[in-house]
């Protein structure tokens, strides 16, 4: 599902003497099955984005299409955005609220009108999606689980909707690095398998290095650059951290060793390049 974003801006308090505008006249386009990084200093505009692109905000200008359908029309239904792009916000957990795990996942669906069979066939699909196995959690109350544990239930109760779009705001906020490597699998199974566009805000470099094909970066309300994660690290190191934001530490550690004399590539934002390019400049050495 494609997402064509056309001079949006949005202004906080408009009209007030402390209107502040946090996105200004932005412009892109993702492309269907895409798995988009958005990077961004705190107030950047990310999660602001984000709230367009499931009609929770209004622009004070600009449209949204998804798949050719106007989402910022003043007359078009929410559930009809709901049930192309899911939202999983910051901490979803905190929104979980019913007495068992399979009633928290079915909110969702009974909303968009479905049917109680159908309903419970989402359910249980969500839950496999997402790890958890049904019989054993259904009937568990979300609030006995792990963090990691209820993180998925809020996430398998977003996709129980089958939107065809997946936006996660910093899905790994908060959670120690077993949990994080969990959920970031989980969202690529779900890419993979599902054929869902995603788009996914963090703080982690390396983890959107790894795993996104387009990285958006975002920089006081606009956007400052859009690619591929090569090029967007490997041609931007001193305007990124000029607005506050690391490179993957793989890249960081190349340029350190160029600093210090070893004839390096910067071309490299994982772990297993960096480790190639250092054999390959050891070997190069011992030649000598
Ligand atoms: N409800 C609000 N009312 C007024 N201003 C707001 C509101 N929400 C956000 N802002 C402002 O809009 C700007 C963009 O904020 P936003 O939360 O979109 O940034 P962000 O990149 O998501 O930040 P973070 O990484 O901290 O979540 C900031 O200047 C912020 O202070």
């Amino acid at each position: 599902m494609s997402i064509i974003v056309k001079n949006l801006t949005h202004i906080y308090n408009e009209d007030m003497p402390f209107a502040s505008k946090a996105l200004d006249d932005i412009s892109f386009e993702i492309k269907d099955r895409d798995f988009v990084g958005l990077i961004g200093h705190t107030g950047s505009g990310k999660s602001t984005l984000i709230q367009h692109l499931n009609g929770i905000l209004k622009p004070a200008s600009g449209e949204i299409f998804i798949n050719g359908f106007n989402i910022t029309n003043e007359n078009l239904n929410l559930t009809e955005i709901r049930k192309r792009v899911g939202v999983v916000f910051q901490y979803p957990e905190y929104q979980l609220f019913e007495e068992t795990v399979a009633k928290d996942i079915a909110f969702g669906p009974y909303n968009l009108g479905l049917e109680a069979n159908e309903v419970d066939k989402r359910v249980k699909t969500s839950m496999e999606s997402v790890g958890l196995h049904y019989d054993e959690f259904k009937d568990k109350s979300p609030f006995e689980l792990s963090g990691g544990q209820k993180r998925r239930v809020a996430i398998a109760g977003v996709i129980a909707m089958e939107p065809e779009v997946l936006i996660l705001d910093e899905p790994t906020a908060g959670l120690d690095p077993g949990g994080r490597d969990e959920i970031f699998g989980l969202i690529k199974k779900l890419h993979e398998n599902h054929n869902m566009t995603i788009i996914l805000s963090s703080h982690s470099m390396d983890d959107m290095a790894k795993m996104a094909k387009t990285i958006i970066v975002m920089n006081k309300g606009k956007i400052e650059f859009m690619g591929s994660p090569r090029s967007v690290f490997k041609d931007n190191v001193k305007r990124l951290k000029e607005i506050g934001l690391d490179v993957p530490q793989p890249l960081e550690l190349a340029i350190k060793l160029r600093d210090k004399g070893f004839d390096i590539s910067q071309d490299i934002i994982t772990v297993e390049e960096a480790k190639q390019e250092i054999l390959k400049v050891m070997r190069g050495r011992k030649k000598c």
